[in-house]
């Protein structure tokens, strides 16, 4: 019997929250999903995917953080289970540039920029958008399939790989940038940077404006919010799964020291191989 692309569980997370992070004047093609009982149902249906429950013996420990953690808070389904409208998909591609070397350091969510400018995309709304990254990694990188110890689903003679990410369009209010910058954080786990490599941005849908913050506690923490919205609303349903397939993080509740407190946040850490969907993601591999 076919694995079911959905495993049943035994979640009851409240999508969509009753006061949204998500303001939708900005573009009209932000919203919460339509249908919140349907979403429900759906989410609960398929928050963990398939590799988490086939995990025999960290299953029980990983099922419970997850059901824990979505009880405390509420997950963002962004857009139609049948995949992505229009304006989306935006595209964008460029070598990965160096930036203020802030994203690693002072937040601890490392982003790999592209120039907006150069891009042709200067009328995107400035905000955050989430969807699928590809690098051309040199087969010398650290991070080249060829070279992975786990059990990759990348086969190692394509040429281009693709890695679910969020990123933001914009200037950075809490930062005040003064360009206009297009930044990137893939949902995988890199042994080494990648500047200089050639990377394609599949931008499939928005998620919220750009906004300034009181403190950076609380822009990371929006930013693992978004990094939890992006991989949810990609990884639980076919229509925006790549046919090609994709890289696929696991994701788990670590402590980290921030600014001399403990804190607990989702980190990506391990790889594991998604179903392939119904998504068109031929542009992120074509040669
Ligand atoms: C998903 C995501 C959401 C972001 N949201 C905001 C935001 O609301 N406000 C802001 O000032 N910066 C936001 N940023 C940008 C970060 O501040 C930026 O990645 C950081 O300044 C690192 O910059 P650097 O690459 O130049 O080091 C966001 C970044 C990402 C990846
Ligand atoms: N998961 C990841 N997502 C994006 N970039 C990553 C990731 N892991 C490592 N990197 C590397 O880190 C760099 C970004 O780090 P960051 O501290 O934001 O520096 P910069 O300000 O130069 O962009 C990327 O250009 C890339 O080479």
């Amino acid at each position: 019997m076919p694995t079911p692309f959905y495993p049943s569980l035994p979640l009851r997370p409240s999508i969509c929250a009753t006061t949204p992070r998500v303001p939708s004047s900005e573009n009209s093609s932000a919203y919460c999903s339509a249908s919140s009982a349907s979403f429900a149902s759906f989410v609960t249906r398929t928050l963990l995917p398939p590799w988490i429950l086939r995990r025999s013996t960290e299953t029980e420990r990983i099922e419970d953080r997850h059901q824990r953690i979505m009880a405390e808070r509420t997950v963002t389904v962004v857009g139609p289970d049948s995949g992505p409208e229009a304006p989306f998909p935006l595209l964008m591609e460029g070598p990965v540039q160096h930036g203020q070397k802030r994203g690693g350091d002072k937040l601890g969510i490392p982003t790999a920029n592209l120039p907006v400018d150069r891009s042709g995309k200067e009328d995107a709304a400035s905000g955050v958008y989430f969807g699928y990254a590809s690098l051309l990694l040199p087969s010398t990188h650290a991070d080249h399939p060829s070279r992975s110890s786990n059990s990759n689903p990348n086969p190692p003679e394509k040429k281009w790989h693709i890695y679910p990410m969020v990123m933001s369009i914009g200037y950075n209010p809490y930062f005040s940038n003064k360009e206009r910058t297009a930044e990137a954080n893939l949902l995988h786990i890199f042994d080494d940077s990648f500047y200089d490599v050639p990377m394609r941005l599949l931008i499939l849908g928005y998620i919220r404006p750009e906004l300034d913050y009181a403190g950076m506690d609380k822009l990371i923490a929006d930013i693992n919010a978004d990094r939890r919205d992006a991989y949810v609303s990609l990884r639980t349903r076919k229509g925006w799964v790549p046919k090609e397939g994709a890289w696929i993080p696991s994701e788990e509740e670590v402590e980290v020291e921030a600014e001399g407190e403990r804190k607990r946040k989702w980190q990506i850490t391990k790889d594991v191989t998604w179903e392939a969907g119904t998504l068109d993601a031929s542009w992120l591999v074509r040669d």
